[in-house]
């Protein structure tokens, strides 16, 4: 099975978490794209999504779905969501698509995280994938010091601008052995917005596309 199949196949897997009349929570790529694909067939069903992206929310709207500002929603049941790493204890990478900022304001409102991936972004350790980091554009030079005191080498994403009208520094080489750690560490430099590390609210459930079929973890 190539990968755009298992991209399809797991996105699709993911309806059954879906609840009926609920807001649930949709995030970004290529994977979530086949999620909201095939969500468009059971759109009847629930009361609509909070996006994390401009283009989430174009997709859905483009799919008679309604899409909701997160500050009229109290809670959400489910957020689902790609990753670029993810490890045995849910722990991820997040950002490749330079969404990760509004991905973990709107995880954080919803009950349970469904990470959903092929098996190409399993990994015993965080860090192959470049950690990408959201920047306020005035800190870069300075945030970009602070990273290579952590042992990185961060790599400005050049012309990329965030949803939020921020930059994207990649940062290379960071050995990620404490993902927790790392994440609070890095979010504590001033002018940084967010950080590509979820694992203070990792996944809650990971489904993998593989040959043989989508499998929970
Ligand atoms: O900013 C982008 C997101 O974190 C994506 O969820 C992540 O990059 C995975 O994307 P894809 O499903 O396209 O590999």
């Amino acid at each position: 099975m190539d990968q755009n199949a298992k991209k399809q196949a797991v996105g699709r897997a993911a309806l059954k978490y879906v609840e009926p009349d609920t807001i649930i929570g949709v995030g970004t790529g290529s994977t979530v794209n086949h999620f909201i694909d095939a969500l468009a067939d059971i759109k009847h069903t629930i009361t609509g999504a909070v996006s994390s992206s401009v283009a989430s929310t174009e997709r859905l709207k483009a799919l008679g779905i309604e899409v909701f500002d997160l500050n009229s929603v109290n809670s959400l049941s489910i957020y689902v969501d790609g990753a670029d790493e993810v490890t045995e204890h849910k722990h991820m990478i997040k950002g490749g698509g330079a969404a990760l900022t509004q991905e973990k304001i709107v995880s954080a409102v919803a009950k349970t995280f469904v990470c959903i991936v092929d098996d190409s972004k399993e990994v015993g350790v965080l860090g192959d994938f470049p950690l990408p980091v959201e920047v306020i554009p005035m800190a870069r030079s300075y945030v970009a010091r602070e990273l290579v005191k952590l042992g990185g080498d961060p790599v400005y994403r050049e012309g990329v601008v965030t949803d939020n009208g921020n930059v994207i520094l990649d940062v290379h080489n960071l050995s990620i052995v404490n993902p927790r750690e790392m994440e609070k560490t890095i979010n504590n430099i001033a002018g940084v917005v967010t950080n590509g590390i979820f694992a203070l609210r990792g996944a809650d459930v990971v489904l993998v596309a593989t040959n043989e079929g989508v499998v929970t973890r």
